[in-house]
């Protein structure tokens, strides 16, 4: 059964109209593309139904109808919930496509799984990529970022829809070509590294203010509002600060308070941190970020252990505690983006992906979630050094951190005083720390290794391998 179907043919279509594939379709009708669309519940005709005067858009319910109608070469978006769907709906219409045709898998896919998907479909001769989307359900709608990467001939094909439908900063489209293979996939899932970090920030804040100074929900919006105003302005700082206001239909009180403290997530998280201790690359903050979700989920263990151990004090306050948290909370967030981009950094090396870093903090500049006032200043560092290894080594941001080094500090001390629990803040503060020492004391992890393993260790004073006899 086809709907709306006409003769016409259409040049872009869409697998996969739940929240972003529904969104992405209209903002691409929005912009004059013709396309279509189909999923494989009755969604497209609940779409038509609300959307189809206003647009056009046609759909249908059953694939081959849906393949058929698209013009040479067939580009297809998928928009399916990640994992074995995605191979399925690959499985399903690759049958029914030629070589040349292009298959988009633009949801948040394994990046693993992206390069051999990548492999399997070249060989059968179709184009594929992966391509990272980023700004949620108003963000697919009116504009995303994008982060396309693999096969650079389909890459020209889809340019111009791309950059149409993207979010633009300054008149300039949050979207480039990112690299080879499944670079586009990896970047994504570096970007919800980042957005984890900054979210668990924004919760820690929110404890600091809440049980630490006994501010009350209207006063914390207050809080964040403010910070918005200045350097914090960041899409995740405007929602967080909403959110406090938010009134309950069903009992009338704000809703943040009746929602449980156990923190659901999709995998993106974990996939960032598994894969930076693969490729060594330490991100402290965003580790932590993804254990806290883990401990949230720890209900009982943590009301059992609050019986037992009593619950946090009060910070014991002075009057410039605000100002000292804003600073803090400056310092924790550069080190949530500087890990991120660390990460990029090697893995550009690691797998060959030739990272652009300055285009990448430019195309996060605007629609997506971890789009920030900050970034402007990541991509200007990475401008005047693309090969820059670490943010913390560009002179302007090391100025900003030295700025606030005394009252970050101090806001984590007193935090850890009071016993708030502050895993992101304090694991900022450690990597900043521990980065910045020139001699670490892992001598002494040498030194242990060799004693109970014979693992060797290198000499200050000498080339080459050395052992003892420790224990003689
Ligand atoms: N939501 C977000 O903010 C973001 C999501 N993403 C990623 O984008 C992808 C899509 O996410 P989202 O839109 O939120 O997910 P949804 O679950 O809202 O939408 C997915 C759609 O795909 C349909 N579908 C499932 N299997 C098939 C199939 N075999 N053939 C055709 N259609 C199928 C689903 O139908 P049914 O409901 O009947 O199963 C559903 O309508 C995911 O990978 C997600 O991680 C990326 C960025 C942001
Ligand atoms: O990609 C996204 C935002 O950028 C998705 O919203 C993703 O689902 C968020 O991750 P999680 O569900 O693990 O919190």
């Amino acid at each position: 059964m086809s709907i709306n179907n006409t003769e016409k043919s259409y040049n872009f279509g869409m697998i996969g109209l739940g929240t972003m594939g529904r969104n992405l379709l209209l903002n691409m009708a929005d912009h004059g593309f013709s396309v279509t669309g189909h999923d494989k519940s009755d969604k497209m005709l609940a779409l038509l139904e609300e959307e189809g005067k206003a647009h056009q858009l046609k759909g249908f319910a059953k694939v081959e109808d849906f393949v058929g109608s698209l013009t040479s070469p067939k580009t297809i978006i998928l928009l399916v919930p990640a994992g074995k769907i995605v191979d399925e709906v690959i499985a399903e219409i690759t049958p029914l496509l030629s070589k040349g045709d292009i298959i988009i898998d633009s949801g948040n896919s394994y990046y693993a799984d992206t390069t051999r998907r990548s492999v399997a479909l070249k060989e059968q001769g179709f184009h594929f990529f992966g391509m990272g989307i980023s700004g949620g359900e108003e963000g697919a709608r009116f504009g995303p970022s994008l982060m396309p990467g693999g096969d650079k001939d389909a890459y020209s094909v889809v340019k111009d829809l791309l950059e149409a439908v993207s979010a633009k900063v300054n008149g300039e489209p949050c979207v480039t070509y990112i690299g080879p293979g499944a670079s586009g996939h990896f970047v994504k899932m570096t970007h919800n590294g980042i957005e984890y970090a900054i979210m668990q920030l924004l919760a820690e804040t929110y404890d600091i203010l809440k049980n630490g100074l006994g501010y009350n929900n209207q006063q914390i919006q207050q809080v964040f509002e403010k910070w918005n105003n200045g350097r914090l302005k960041s899409f995740l700082m405007e929602i967080t600060k909403d959110v406090f206001l938010f009134k309950d239909e069903k009992t009338g009180n704000l809703l943040v308070d009746e929602i449980k403290d156990q923190a659901k997530s999709k995998g993106t998280g974990k996939w960032t941190s598994q894969i930076a201790m693969d490729v060594e690359i330490p991100l402290n903050t965003i580790d932590a970020s993804v254990a806290a979700r883990n401990l949230s989920k720890l209900k009982d263990l943590r009301v059992e252990l609050e019986g037992a151990f009593g619950k946090a004090a009060n910070i014991t306050q002075n009057e410039d505690f605000e100002a000292q948290l804003e600073e803090a909370f400056y310092f924790a967030m550069v080190s949530a983006y500087a890990q991120g981009m660390h990460l990029l950094w090697k893995a550009s090396e690691e797998y060959g992906y030739e990272l652009n870093m300055a285009e990448i903090a430019k195309i996060w500049r605007g629609g997506c979630i971890i789009r920030a006032e900050f970034l402007q200043d990541i991509y200007e560092a990475y401008q005047k050094q693309p090969s820059l290894q670490h943010l913390y080594q560009d002179a302007s941001i090391q100025q900003k951190l030295q700025k606030g080094l005394k009252d970050t500090r101090n806001v984590i001390a007193s935090a850890i005083s009071a016993g708030i629990a502050v895993p992101c803040y304090a694991a900022a503060i450690t990597y900043f720390d521990t980065l910045k020492t020139g001699r670490m004391p892992s001598n002494l992890i040498q030194a242990q290794r060799d004693y109970f393993g014979a693992h060797t260790f290198e000499r200050i004073d000498s080339e080459g391998v050395f052992h003892a006899e420790w224990s003689k």
